[in-house]
């Protein structure tokens, strides 16, 4: 196990990586959870007469969203309920001053670190923490903080660099999330676990679900991924309409491994048994799996699949949410997400939810975050955790030199 915020003292000079890459649009920062969660690792350093550097990330190289992190420092700011100094500089004179001229209890936010050609190649832990960055970074500070458990499957510079360098320590967040989403591997329930699977990356649903296999009861299946499986087991669905381009590539791409999962779980494999679609004039309409011959977009599970779900959700001691089972940003397609959320919220299970897009139903439909045991704010990472895979951010804080 790695040390935490308890272990730190007070009045030190720490250095803290947060996961602060967002939604951009029109070049601006979408506020988000990730927002509201690190405030709290940042909240305590500043409490505890730290003096705080954020180090974060936003987009990659030639992409839009990738932008510096002036908005992320003000919008972190309102959370932390604290000023946040911004210098758009990541280890050169301007960000070293800025550094020095901290007092305890300031907070200084750092330039995007993926504008520095040390941070995005995958190394292993020992060349990163060699690089010019990490040293030049490693002098100023006392130790390092890692709260971003979500870009822990990343072998970049500022996630696996400094633990070798400088006393590190998991912060509130990465302490969290390692907890939750490693549960299937690290806990025993007392009943069967349930994993609800949905979203349009059929890819990394079905690595989760060939990496689980005793461990899991029950596989709730929706979302396009849904559908691919429905194609799979002869159904005239899980094919592109129109001009969509959703379901032929996964299809072309996972038929293989989704015959075989079906042909040897079938049994703890549940598929919908209705779908829901657009009607004539806009509605909300339904229609049994078997009666379909899609014609156009199928949007969200019917309403006896979710009768049917949750009656294994509420049957279940754990419950794990990976990707949504419609389109649920349209009210209209919303209810098999939403009602099998509302459904694990009323149970008293372990539940964890993840995937970026699904936990974003929590707050758009007003669900309260502490009816789940977990709500992640990670993707990649989660998926990875889901699989049993060991995430290089996460093994070297386990071997760092906290002390
Ligand atoms: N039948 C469907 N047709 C089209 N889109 C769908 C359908 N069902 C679900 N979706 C879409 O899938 C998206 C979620 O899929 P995704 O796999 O990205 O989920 P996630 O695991 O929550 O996210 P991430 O992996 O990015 O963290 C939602 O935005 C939803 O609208
Ligand atoms: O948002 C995320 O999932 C993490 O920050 C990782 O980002 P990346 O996929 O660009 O490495």
């Amino acid at each position: 196990m790695f040390k935490t915020l308890d272990d730190i003292g007070s009045g030190k000079r720490v250095l803290v990586r947060l996961d602060l890459n967002s939604p951009v649009e029109d070049g601006i920062v979408k506020d988000n959870r990730r927002f509201v969660r690190h405030a709290r690792t940042v909240r305590e350093l500043l409490e505890a007469g730290h003096r705080v550097v954020v180090m974060a990330h936003q987009g990659r190289p030639g992409r839009d969203s990738f932008i510096p992190l002036d908005q992320h420092a003000d919008l972190l700011a309102e959370y932390v309920e604290h000023p946040i100094a911004f210098v758009d500089d990541v280890y050169g004179d301007p960000a070293v001053d800025a550094i020095r001229s901290l007092d305890a209890g300031e907070i200084l936010m750092l330039e995007n670190v993926r504008m520095c050609d040390d941070e995005l190649p995958e190394k292993p832990p020992e060349a990163h923490a060699d690089s010019e960055f990490v040293r030049t970074l490693a002098d100023e500070f006392d130790c390092y903080v890692d709260d971003a458990y979500s870009v822990a499957h990343r072998s970049h510079a500022s996630i696996v660099g400094f633990p070798l360098v400088l006393p590190a320590y998991a912060g509130r967040v990465m302490a969290a999330e390692y907890e939750a989403n490693s549960s299937i591997a690290n806990r025993a329930f007392d009943g069967p676990v349930t994993m609800v699977l949905g979203g349009a990356k059929a890819t990394d649903v079905i690595d989760v679900m060939s990496a689980l296999d005793d461990e899991i009861d029950h596989y709730l299946l929706g979302g396009i991924v849904g559908e691919l499986f429905l194609r799979a087991a002869g159904y005239d669905v899980g094919f592109d309409v129109g001009d969509g381009e959703l379901y032929d590539h996964q299809w072309a791409n996972n038929e293989d491994r989704i015959r075989e999962l079906l042909a040897e779980r079938g049994d703890r494999i549940n598929l919908p048994v209705d779908l829901a679609y657009e009607g004539a004039t806009g509605e909300r309409a339904e229609r049994p799996v078997d009666g379909v011959s899609k014609t156009q977009p199928l949007l969200d599970v019917g309403s006896d699949t979710v009768e049917r779900y949750a009656a294994l959700v509420e049957d279940s001691a754990a419950v794990f949410v990976k990707g949504a089972l419609g389109v649920f940003e349209d009210e209209r397609f919303s209810h098999g997400t939403v009602g099998l959320l509302e459904t694990i919220a009323t149970t008293d299970c372990f539940s964890v939810i993840g995937g970026g897009d699904t936990s974003r139903a929590i707050e758009l439909y007003g669900l309260d975050e502490d009816y789940f045991s977990h709500v992640s704010i990670a993707g990649g990472a989660y998926v990875r955790a889901l699989t049993g895979q060991s995430l290089p951010g996460v093994e070297v804080l386990e071997r760092g030199r906290a002390e």
